[in-house]
């Protein structure tokens, strides 16, 4: 407030110093009346104080005064900071020239001699207050310029920063613009081009200056009416941007797929001046999905669908199908031991040969069906049918029989054959899963019914699987639990009606099944490779047996063991026949073995072989079922066979069907000329007994003569030597 006042409405503020009042009044009164704000100190202290309380514009300083005196006062203002501006006029006496050089030395102004002369006193302080003044305002005025200096420094330092984060940027966006893989077009707003980079050149084949000037849309090859063309002119103009996937030609007219970001630029007053189009050529990556999406729905050896894709078209047809009151037939197929032909030919020909069948598999069915490859030598075939299912068994029918011919692969003949499996929609299920499965048993079945065949599935085939399964898990443990018995069948001589051999029959009867027939469990040992262990049992529980009657005076009785055609296969066998009968000190000639045709067509040259050994020992052979199966009379020739068996079904009806008679007939007939023996098997009646003695059969068998006896049973048999045509 009161720097206000002695600033503005003041000539100025001064502090007069003297120590004596008359003086300090006069001074005082004559500086207030001149229009000076006047403030006093009466000693050196107190102007110290009232200088440091608030800095004056002026000090009259007394020269001489009691305690500290003027020159004192003045050093110590000078010395302090804030007041050494103030500028200090000395008051001292006339003469005193000392005081004066050591006032100015001091800092000090003026000097104002005493006594006072009142022009004096105000036109030396009218000039020292002015002159404050002045350089105060100088001083401010300097410390604005400064200031203001120090702003633009800062301003143009900002600037030029600015200036040169824009020149790096200016110069990344180039390098970017030159460098980038995406081709870079821009337009001006009618949507002539002004700028291109190198990979546009790359891309498209045109330079930057074959295409300046002209319209950017000379490198869109899509049809320029179609919504995908507006749509995308349209996002433009409304949003400012629009991206997505375009047909691009090339400079040789090429067309190509490019993945386009297009946006505008816009002025400051948000006008349109330019469009600038990023564009990528994206053939090698539609290519590479392409690809993969071929993979993931397609088998990569055959080019065939995979299961995902077999499962979409199986719901299509499905969906079709039960549109038309129609079905769809599933088909499992499995080529029959495919192992071998990996094995023999190696899996470079294994996967040739996947490669033919699956070839072939497509161009036999018809247009709707699906083949499918599911991995390993399993396909699928999704068949479109009406409920009669004519076109899927004629087609199951047609596979069978062109895989059956031999392939020509790598000009190497091979033979493949096939086994199918069939499942039908409402009947066997509606799921592609479920009929997929229920195909799947029913190839089982196919394969066990002999391969190179096909089955359908239905409850009781399933019912059956699972029955097999069953046996299967009971199986493997049944000699180790002693669930076999061996039963022995008499077999009767019809001239003098003794009882001359015995057919051993095997017998399981398992704590979980019950008893188990043989020819239930018999086959399926030979699929699960039990049926050597199995038969090594019965011929081990026969030759014991043969040797305890022996030693119990029961005589040499004959007992036809039965060879499955797994132990046939076996190269062991025929050893371990000859070293059995040794072990147990049996006679071969009381061996006999009984085989099927079956058994010995495997590998005919090595069944001669072996069975030629059998009977170089001594052991008989005996010729089952025969008229059943293949019945090859050249096969017959070359087998050292002593006996053939007629089977049980033509002696059923032999007396009452001429053609079961007449097969007979032609059977002991055949075995005689052969020079063998016959024996009629399954038995059953008077009748029956009488036509084939008078037909001349040597041997039988059946329930009429006794059903097949445990050990036990028959060695009462043995000892009551009764004639058993007797009866
Ligand atoms: N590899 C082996 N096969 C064996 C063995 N034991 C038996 N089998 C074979 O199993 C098939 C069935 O035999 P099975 O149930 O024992 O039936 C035999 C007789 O019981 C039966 N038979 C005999 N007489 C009559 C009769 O008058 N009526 C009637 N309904 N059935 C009768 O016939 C079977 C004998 O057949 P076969 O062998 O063809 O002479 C059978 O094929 C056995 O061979 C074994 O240990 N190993």
């Amino acid at each position: 407030m009161h720097r206000d006042l002695s600033d503005q409405h003041t000539k100025g503020e001064v502090l007069i110093v003297e120590d004596t009042p008359a003086s300090l009044k006069l001074l005082s009164d004559l500086l207030t009346e001149a229009g000076y704000y006047v403030r006093q100190a009466p000693n050196g202290e107190l102007a110290l104080w009232s200088a440091q309380s608030r800095p004056p514009e002026l000090i009259l300083l007394d020269v001489r005064m009691p305690g500290i005196d003027g020159f004192e006062v003045c050093r110590r203002l000078k010395a302090a900071p804030e007041l050494s501006q103030v500028p200090v006029i000395f008051l001292s006496a006339q003469h005193d020239t000392d005081d004066k050089v050591r006032g100015f030395e001091l800092g000090a102004v003026d000097f104002i001699a005493k006594p006072f002369q009142a022009e004096e006193i105000l036109a030396r302080t009218d000039a020292h207050v002015k002159l404050g003044r002045a350089q105060k305002a100088l001083a401010a005025e300097r410390a604005l310029l400064e200031e203001r200096v120090a702003e633009r420094t800062a301003e143009l330092a900002k600037e030029v920063e600015q200036r040169r984060a824009n020149e790096e940027f200016l110069r990344l966006a180039s390098q970017v613009f030159e460098a980038t893989q995406d081709a870079i077009v821009v337009t001006d707003r009618d949507g002539r081009i002004v700028a291109t980079n190198p990979a546009f050149t790359q891309i498209s084949g045109y330079t930057a200056e074959e295409v300046r000037g002209q319209n950017a849309g000379l490198l869109y090859a899509g049809d320029q009416d179609t919504s995908t063309f507006s749509a995308m002119v349209q996002s433009v103009v409304t949003t400012g941007h629009w991206s997505g996937e375009i047909l691009a030609r090339r400079k040789n007219g090429e067309t190509y797929p490019g993945l386009l970001s297009a946006s505008v630029v816009r002025d400051e007053q948000g006008h349109v001046i330019n469009h600038v189009a990023v564009f990528m050529d994206i053939t090698e990556r539609k290519a590479e999905q392409h690809l993969i999406d071929f993979l993931s729905n397609h088998d990569a050896l055959t080019g065939l669908p995979n299961r995902l894709l077999a499962r979409q078209r199986f719901v299509q047809t499905l969906a079709a199908a039960r549109r038309e009151g129609r079905c769809v037939a599933v088909m499992c197929l499995d080529l029959d031991r495919f192992k071998s032909i990996n094995d023999s030919y190696g899996h470079d020909m294994g996967d040739k040969a996947l490669q033919v069948v699956s070839r072939y598999l497509s161009e036999t069915v018809r247009e709707g069906d699906t083949v499918t490859r599911q991995g390993g030598d399993e396909f699928q075939i999704i068949v479109d049918d009406d409920t009669q299912l004519s076109a899927t068994i004629a087609l199951a029918q047609k596979i069978l029989a062109g895989l059956r011919k031999e392939l020509m692969i790598d000009g190497q003949q091979i033979t493949v054959t096939s086994s199918i499996g069939i499942a039908v929609s409402l009947t066997d299920g509606e799921s592609f899963d479920e009929l997929v499965r229920n195909a799947d048993t029913a190839l089982f079945r196919a394969k066990e019914i002999g391969r190179d065949n096909y089955a359908f599935f239905t409850e009781r085939m399933d019912a059956e699987i699972r029955d097999k399964l069953a046996i299967q898990g009971q199986l493997r443990g049944a000699i180790a639990r002693d669930e076999f018995e061996v039963h022995y069948q008499p077999q009767v001589c019809l001239r003098t009606g003794a009882m001359v051999g015995a057919e051993a029959l095997l017998r399981w009867d398992n704590a979980v099944l019950g008893k188990v027939p043989p020819n239930r469990f018999i086959p399926l040992a030979e699929e699960y490779g039990l049926v050597n262990s199995i038969g090594e049992w019965v011929l081990e529980s026969v030759c014991a047996q043969m040797k305890l009657w022996h030693d119990e005076g029961l005589g040499t009785i004959k007992v036809a063991v039965n060879l499955a055609a797994g132990q046939f296969a076996n190269d062991a066998t025929v050893p371990y026949v000859e070293s059995t009968l040794r072990n147990f000190g049996v006679a071969a000639e009381c061996l006999g073995l009984e085989i099927t045709e079956g058994t010995v067509m495997g590998d005919p040259n090595k069944a001669v072989a072996a069975l030629r050994r059998l009977k170089d020992i001594g052991v008989s052979i005996s010729l089952d079922d025969f008229g059943t199966g293949y019945s090859s009379l050249s096969y017959l020739k070359r087998f050292p066979i002593d006996v053939l068996k007629i089977d049980k079904s033509f002696v059923d009806d032999v007396t009452t069907d001429s053609a079961d008679a007449a097969i007979a007939l032609s059977v002991i007939s055949l075995a005689h000329n052969l020079n063998m023996r016959v024996i009629a098997e399954g038995v059953e009646t008077r009748e029956q007994v009488q036509f084939l003695t008078e037909r001349g059969c040597d041997e039988m068998q059946g329930y009429y003569f006794s059903r097949p006896v445990n050990a036990e049973g028959f060695t009462a048999l043995l000892r009551e030597r009764r004639n058993l045509l007797d009866m």
